[in-house]
């Protein structure tokens, strides 16, 4: 790209997704106006889909970060819905354009396949876009960005597709056949109509094209102080809620994987009088959080250490609570982190369930007689959950003397105690024992699964 409209990103977002780094590739200052075909919100979108794509950059960093601050309000909000909607939708969006290339057996240069994406998701998604914009900025797009012999193509296919009538909804349609319409790897709905059935992986995934919603879950709204906090998902909050109400009157709290501190500030807030240590592997991730928990009356007393948990110092000694949410492939939160689906591939899901055996494992050692242990996850994998939990618990039955505990009665008590609304149908929440929520299916916030383990 010859302009560039961003600052360096390199200030985190606001959390949700499962972990991440600093952007690898940090964006030029640029001094530049952008091109005056191009409006500066588009020029953004365009810019951040491909680090998206070609670098290991989050959309979330590059969205919420400082990376923006040259743009108006309006258009960080265009930015960020032509950003965020593309990554939900470009599985569909590229099945569209695909049959309408001369070549369609032949790949795409990157910036001209971004290009494309963009024009076809506001043409089929934005109705208040007029196509015109839609299409001559796209094209502009795939010529600013190095491929002026790409702009007739380009203009050709996306002018089919405005003129192109929606496909019709088949009677039946395959799994593979609405993980495509709805912008998902088939793989991925493969195995939630296996895990889940066929209704709630349909529902997962149509819940995962929306902008994720308030949730009606809680009684009363989350209590960060300042109002410059975001708002905590209902999943996660639920996590954080059944953490927090597992132990009452904790003295000695460890939350192991905590960055960017959503459940540590909870925790912080429920247990005032305990001694908190929050810990991260990521410096990165660490220092923002201890930036945002120095906004809290309760989170300032938190300690942030950066630590592996699975090698905490033993002078830290026991814990009568902790939290162990570890690092996943965070497929319940694909309507948060849309780009999750794209990089995410099967094989990864044995690479982070040993990560996740590693950390729960050293994690249960650090427990005191009578502790409780909560350990969560964002994914919808058993894999990452049940099998973890099971795993890890007859390895450690014997040595620690530790039982898995149902967390039913738990959330039930939320409810008793008036967090959790009176509406909420709490025998949804749980599965087998373990805190289970799936979103869109009687969800509206992300997908979290929780054990609870104690130590005799
Ligand atoms: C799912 S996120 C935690 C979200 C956090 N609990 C919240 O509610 O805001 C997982 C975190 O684990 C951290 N992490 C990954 N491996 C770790 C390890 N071995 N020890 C400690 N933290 C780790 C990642 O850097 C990431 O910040």
């Amino acid at each position: 790209m010859r302009v560039s409209i961003l600052t360096d990103p390199r200030r985190p977002g606001p959390g949700g997704r499962p972990e991440g780094r600093p952007p690898q590739r940090p964006a030029a200052k640029s001094t530049q106006k952008p091109l005056a075909s191009i409006t500066p919100a588009r020029l953004a979108a365009f810019e951040i889909l491909e680090r998206v794509a070609t670098s290991s950059a989050h959309s979330d960093d590059l969205l919420y970060g400082s990376g923006l601050a040259l743009l108006s309000q309006a258009d960080k909000n265009l930015t960020t819905a032509l950003v965020l909607g593309t990554l939900r939708w470009q599985i569909a969006l590229d099945a569209r354009i695909k049959p309408l290339l001369q070549r369609p057996e032949l790949t795409l240069a990157q910036p001209v396949q971004t290009a494309l994406r963009l024009g076809a998701f506001q043409l089929l998604h934005m109705d208040r876009i007029p196509a015109h914009a839609a299409l001559s900025e796209s094209v502009e797009l795939a010529r600013a960005a190095g491929h002026p012999y790409a702009v007739g193509m380009v203009n050709a296919v996306l002018r089919k597709l405005a003129a192109a009538k929606p496909p019709g909804q088949r009677l039946h349609e395959s799994t593979a056949a609405f993980a495509e319409r709805l912008g998902h790897p088939s793989w991925l709905a493969e195995r939630w109509v296996t895990n889940y059935g066929r209704a709630t992986a349909l529902a997962i995934c149509e819940y995962d094209q929306q902008e994720p919603r308030a949730g009606d879950l809680f009684s009363q709204e989350d209590t960060e102080e300042g109002g410059s906090q975001p708002r905590l998902d209902d999943g996660s909050r639920l996590v954080g809620e059944l953490a927090a109400a597992s132990v009452s009157g904790a003295q000695r709290i460890w939350d192991c994987c905590a960055a960017p501190g959503g459940k540590t500030l909870l925790l912080a807030q429920r247990h005032p009088q305990a001694d908190l240590l929050a810990t991260d592997v990521s410096s990165y991730r660490l220092r923002a959080m201890a930036q945002r928990l120095q906004r809290d009356v309760h989170g300032k007393k938190v300690r942030t250490i950066e630590a592996d948990a699975s090698t905490l110092s033993e002078d830290e000694g026991l814990f009568d609570l902790i939290l162990c949410d570890v690092p996943c492939s965070g497929t319940g939160t694909l309507a948060r982190n849309p780009e999750i689906r794209h990089h995410l591939r099967p094989s990864d899901l044995a690479r982070q369930a040993e990560r996740q055996r590693a950390i729960l494992s050293a994690a249960l050692l650090r427990l005191a007689p009578g502790g409780r242990l909560i350990y969560s996850t964002c994914s919808l994998e058993p894999e990452e959950n049940e099998q973890v939990v099971k795993v890890v618990f007859e390895g450690a039955k014997e040595k620690t003397g530790i039982s898995l505990v149902s967390a039913e009665p738990v959330v039930a008590r939320l409810q008793e105690q008036g967090v959790l609304a009176a509406e909420a149908n709490v025998a949804k929440l749980t599965r087998d024992g373990f805190l289970r929520t799936l979103p869109g299916a009687g969800f509206e916030g992300d997908g979290f699964f929780a054990a609870v383990f104690v130590r005799g």
